[in-house]
């Protein structure tokens, strides 16, 4: 039987006068994947800013895994530590070799030994396959092995859920496959993922759920097959046009 394990309801968030989500209503599986897609500007990135906590919304519940993350009771820096987030920059240490990447906030925010942060470390590099680059500096790396190293790190702190903000979009075209295999074994595990992404092919093969965002606003939401295949909505198929096919120069993105 499925089970909710992410709850958005009713979530706003404004910048000043400029509202960016309007009123968001998700619910997540556990162990499902949700591709998010939708025009730049479309709230994409402050939807997974909020589940992440880096932005407070303005109204609105998020529960993930039983714990309302907007209760303003809520330990605020325990409750981060269950929500994985992986950027399009790699945001590593560059000063640290890539085990110490990993054990770094283990050590200071889970308060692991450096003994256990290490084993749990070195577990998850091998996990995304970098098990002989422990000792590397990340410079060392190209970007999608320094992609696949923020994702171990993001894996090491025990995460509930794993949020993707567009994670391949900063790496050369032949990278971006390394990176997308790693997710793609991760949903195979169970995890439950949000995916900001542009890449249709890995929605449409690995996403339970693809939402389309625009203004704001969920205005499309099914199965890949439904959402990516056969849009009910004009902007998603004016949208997906442009996405699938660069060359095609349709109306300028909505407002
Ligand atoms: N911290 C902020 N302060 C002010 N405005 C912001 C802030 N963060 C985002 N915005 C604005 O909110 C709107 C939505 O931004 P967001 O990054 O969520 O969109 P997006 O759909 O992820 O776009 P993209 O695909 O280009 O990353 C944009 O107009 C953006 O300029």
């Amino acid at each position: 039987m499925s089970e909710t394990f992410v709850e958005i309801t009713g979530l706003k968030k404004s910048f000043g006068p400029l509202e960016v989500l309007k009123n968001i209503d998700l619910k997540v599986d556990r162990g499902d994947v949700v591709c998010i897609i939708g025009p730049s500007g479309s709230g994409k990135s402050t939807l997974l800013r909020c589940v992440n906590l880096l932005e407070e919304p303005n109204a609105g519940k998020i529960v993930v895994n039983d714990v309302e993350l907007t209760d303003p009771d809520v330990d605020i820096d325990s409750a981060r530590t269950k929500i994985g987030m992986v950027f399009q920059g790699f945001n590593l240490f560059s000063h640290l070799n890539v085990l110490a990447n990993l054990t770094v906030a283990q050590r200071k925010v889970l308060k692991r030994s450096e003994e256990e942060s290490r084993r749990v470390a070195l577990h998850n590099l091998e996990r995304v396959g970098l098990s002989e680059k422990a000792h590397a500096m990340p410079a060392q790396l190209s970007g999608g092995q320094q992609q696949r190293v923020a994702i171990a790190r993001a894996l090491s702190m025990d995460p509930d859920v794993m949020l993707f903000d567009e994670p391949t979009s900063a790496l050369d075209p032949e990278l971006v496959g390394d990176v997308l295999g790693v997710m793609r074994q991760l949903a195979d595990e169970g995890m439950t993922m949000l995916v900001v992404t542009h890449e249709m092919q890995f929605a449409r093969e690995v996403a339970d759920k693809v939402i389309f965002m625009d203004g704001g606003y969920i205005v499309e939401e099914g199965p890949a097959a439904e959402v990516i295949g056969n849009p009910q909505e004009e902007r998603t198929r004016e949208f997906l046009a442009r996405v699938l096919d660069p060359t095609h120069h349709g109306p300028s993105d909505p407002v």
